[in-house]
């Protein structure tokens, strides 16, 4: 994990993460801090062959400014961009264009090789790995899409509390590991509250690890019922059904 804090922390990095698979890398959201949160992992952009993104909001993709211009001018290479298709027009037109406009670069398409991707459809990103994009609640209008990779391991965007989806994810659909947002202090408004997950059935707490949190996290060690934390700079290895 390259951070597991809330847009507003300072004591955590945004809650991005690396996934290898592979030999592969896929950065899963690239926000404000990512791109010294992979430099305190020893890592650069050079090294990151795709991104995948679940929402336009700065913790998540306010790092993708210097992903594209690192790579272009850099490295010369143009990762992956994997998006769903209704968030391309937005990222672009919205948030990237007014830094990477240039003559003759006039498109998201110039830094990045643009991979739409439909929601609630398998698609493989990398050898061995797949996603399926899951359109959850967030802001109202304003699409966000949590991710369930390989049928086994739901990773939330920010969403709010949706706790008919996690039972069917967990009793329909045999997720094993469930990583999912979480605000401390309630009410969640935007983000699922702790007060509520700890609501929660034991089979679905017991799969389930909180990140996206403020920086106070450590006074509620202890506190999260059978659920337990992401830590931020931990390597989580997963075999497709279980992490250690
Ligand atoms: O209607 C809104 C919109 C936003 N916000 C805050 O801004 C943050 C943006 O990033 P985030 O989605 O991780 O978390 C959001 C909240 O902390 C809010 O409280 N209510
Ligand atoms: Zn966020
Ligand atoms: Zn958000």
């Amino acid at each position: 994990m390259l951070g597991t804090g809330s847009a507003f922390a300072k004591a955590f990095n945004n809650n991005n993460a690396l996934l290898k698979a592979n030999g592969r890398n896929l950065l899963v959201d690239c926000g404000i801090t990512a791109p010294k949160a992979l430099h305190e992992l020893g890592y650069n952009f050079g090294e990151i062959d795709a991104v995948l993104l679940t929402h336009i909001h700065a913790d998540h993709i306010g790092g993708m400014e210097e992903f594209a211009f690192q790579s272009k001018f850099v490295f010369g290479r143009k990762p992956i961009l994997y998006i769903a298709d209704t968030l391309i027009d937005t990222l672009w037109e919205h948030s990237l264009r007014g830094g990477l406009q240039q003559d003759p670069a006039d498109t998201l398409s110039d830094y990045f090789d643009v991979r739409p991707l439909a929601a609630d459809t398998t698609h493989e990103l990398l050898p061995g790995l797949s996603v399926e994009l899951m359109l959850t609640p967030h802001i109202p209008n304003k699409p966000s899409y949590s991710l369930l990779f390989n049928d086994t391991f739901f990773y939330s965007a920010d969403m709010v509390f949706d706790p008919d989806l996690l039972h069917s994810l967990v009793h329909d659909r045999g997720v094993q590991a469930l990583f999912h947002d979480c605000q401390l202090h309630p009410p969640g408004v935007v983000h699922a509250s702790l007060p509520q997950l700890l609501t929660l059935p034991l089979p679905i707490q017991e799969r389930t690890f909180l990140m996206h949190y403020g920086d106070d996290q450590p006074e509620f060690v202890g506190r999260t019922g059978a659920m337990r934390f992401v830590e931020q700079h931990r390597v989580y290895e997963w075999d497709g059904l279980t992490f250690a």
